[in-house]
């Protein structure tokens, strides 16, 4: 019953209000294209909801081009068992400054920001706002509803956010780079590994032994003897182990790629505490594979070579034991 309820369950879950930049991702996602989306307050929330069956799919940030990974987004991966990834989005970052109507830069004492989005802008709001206080807000479109509350000047938000609230943009373009851009995933539970398409990101969570020097060069090397692209490789505390850390890593590639497959039995080997949250499509640029020691075919007659002396040591055993 549980189950059949599950499965008529469609809602896709985001941080909201409408107009967020992670609205925008959901929009990238062909699955959640017709389906009822649910606007949620923050990540771990939009991540309770898959986990509690009232959602199929959460969109959340993970890695910001200018301020780096999300940590809310990344902690909630590696404390939710069965969360997986589905898919990777892009999307270009701008920011512009929202005010009341009428309300002139000078008169700005307080901006209200989400705080992936202040770091952005830090330049411009030292250039334009030396003065200013931050208060933070739950997202890119919650801070410019802060705008109707007592003692908030200003927000930051995206350029579209006059579609959805009675604002006045007075700046445009404030992050500190323009070519920024974040990355998003969507997730799901226990989900089946989408099968490989040749242009594939594997995504891990590795929790070191505490008792072994060297366990992070080992780990290292378990991929790069592989001939594996490392594309991420980002690090926060364990909670509840100070002086810990557990490290995120994506990997070019496929779970059913012989030479991932390898790299990730090679890490579990030492390395109990590794979580699996994925391999699904990437965007961007797949670096050509530069070696031949590491092509499929290698790892492929490799294999083959192995199950020959197998097959033959089987045969040996045969040959040799008594018959009756
Ligand atoms: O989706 C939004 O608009 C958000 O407020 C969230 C978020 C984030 O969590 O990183 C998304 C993208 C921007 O880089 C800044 C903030």
């Amino acid at each position: 019953m549980i189950a059949e309820l599950r499965e008529r369950i469609e809602n896709y879950s985001y941080l909201g209000p409408k107009g967020t930049f992670t609205e925008a991702a959901l929009a990238l996602a062909p699955e959640a294209a017709g389906k009822p989306w649910r606007a949620v307050n923050n990540v771990p929330e939009a991540v309770q909801d898959v986990v509690e069956g009232r959602s199929v799919g959460a969109m959340i940030a993970i890695e910001n081009s200018i301020e780096g990974g999300v940590t809310a987004s990344q902690d909630a991966l590696a404390s939710t068992p069965g969360l997986r990834i589905r898919g990777e989005y892009v999307v270009p970052i701008r920011f512009c400054l929202a005010v009341r109507p009428g309300t002139k830069l000078e008169e700005v004492t307080t901006v209200a920001a989400h705080p992936v989005a202040y770091g952005q802008c830090r330049r411009w709001l030292a250039e334009h706002l030396p003065a200013h206080s931050h208060l933070p807000a739950s997202s890119n479109v919650a801070s410019a509803e802060q705008l109707f509350e007592a003692g908030v000047d200003a927000a930051i938000t995206p350029p579209t956010i006059t579609e959805h609230l009675p604002v006045e943009l007075i700046a445009s373009d404030l992050q500190d780079n323009h070519t920024a851009q974040t990355r998003f995933v969507l997730v799901g539970m226990n989900q089946q590994v989408p099968e490989p398409t040749g242009r594939d990101k594997t995504s891990i969570i590795v929790e070191l032994p505490e008792d072994r020097p060297g366990a992070l060069l080992e780990m290292l090397e378990q991929i790069s003897t592989r001939g594996i692209n490392m594309t991420m490789i980002t690090s926060r505390p364990v909670p509840d182990k100070p002086g810990n850390y557990r490290f995120v890593v994506d990997l070019d590639g496929h779970l059913h790629d012989a030479r991932v497959a390898d790299a990730l039995l090679g890490i579990r080997r030492f390395c109990p505490k590794l979580i699996f949250l994925g391999s699904y499509p990437r965007v961007g640029v797949v670096l050509k594979q530069a070696d031949l020691a590491h092509s499929d075919e290698r790892f492929a007659a490799a294999r083959a070579w192995l199950a020959s002396l197998e097959a033959e040591d089987a045969q040996d055993d045969r040959a040799s034991s008594p018959s009756v």
